[in-house]
């Protein structure tokens, strides 16, 4: 009898590589995120990426971040990869799973992952900490007993043919 493989990637290295692969198909020129939502026993339950909401275009809709014109910027139509991921699961509840996100989340999907009953968020970056967005998350997600820790990221480099 052969001996199993060692080298096999973590469930951490695998649902966060799944996250960063369902960021790859963000059209945001800026910021690409991916959330993946996993079952207390390891299972993906729904896969997001940031994006502009069914039926509005890529092509109409503007991706710019400054604008004078608020309506002009791509903050007020883009549908953030976790909130995606949320609404993405027509499968019933997401009570007690977790969420791997490459990006902290905002306050606004904070409230989402809080009442969705999501118990743990593994992000991978955070570049806005320090804002209100990201210190109002922090507060929210205390106060709701929400456990948020950081992905200890290996240096194992994953590379797949497509
Ligand atoms: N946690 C997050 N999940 C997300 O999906 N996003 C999206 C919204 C925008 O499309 C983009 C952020 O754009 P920018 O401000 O870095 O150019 O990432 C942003 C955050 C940050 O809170
Ligand atoms: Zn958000």
């Amino acid at each position: 009898m052969s001996d199993k493989r060692t080298d096999y990637i973590s469930w951490d290295e695998y649902f966060m590589a799944v996250a960063r692969l369902a960021g790859m198909r963000s059209k945001d020129p800026n910021s690409q995120v991916g959330s993946c939502i996993v079952s207390p026993d390891n299972k993906i339950l729904s896969i997001g990426y940031n994006g502009f909401p069914r039926g509005c275009s890529d092509e109409e809709f503007p991706w710019s971040r400054e604008d004078e014109d608020p309506l002009r910027t791509k903050y007020v139509y883009v549908t953030h990869s976790e909130l995606n991921a949320i609404l993405n699961y027509r499968g019933g509840s997401l009570e007690g799973s977790k969420l791997y996100v490459s990006l902290f989340p905002c306050n606004e999907c904070a409230k989402a992952i809080i009442q969705a009953g999501i118990k743990t968020v593994i992000y991978a970056e955070n570049k806005y900490e320090g804002t209100p967005a990201v210190t109002a998350s922090q507060m929210m997600f205390a106060a709701a007993g929400v456990e948020v820790r950081k992905y200890q990221a290996t240096d194992r480099v994953l590379e797949i043919k497509v």
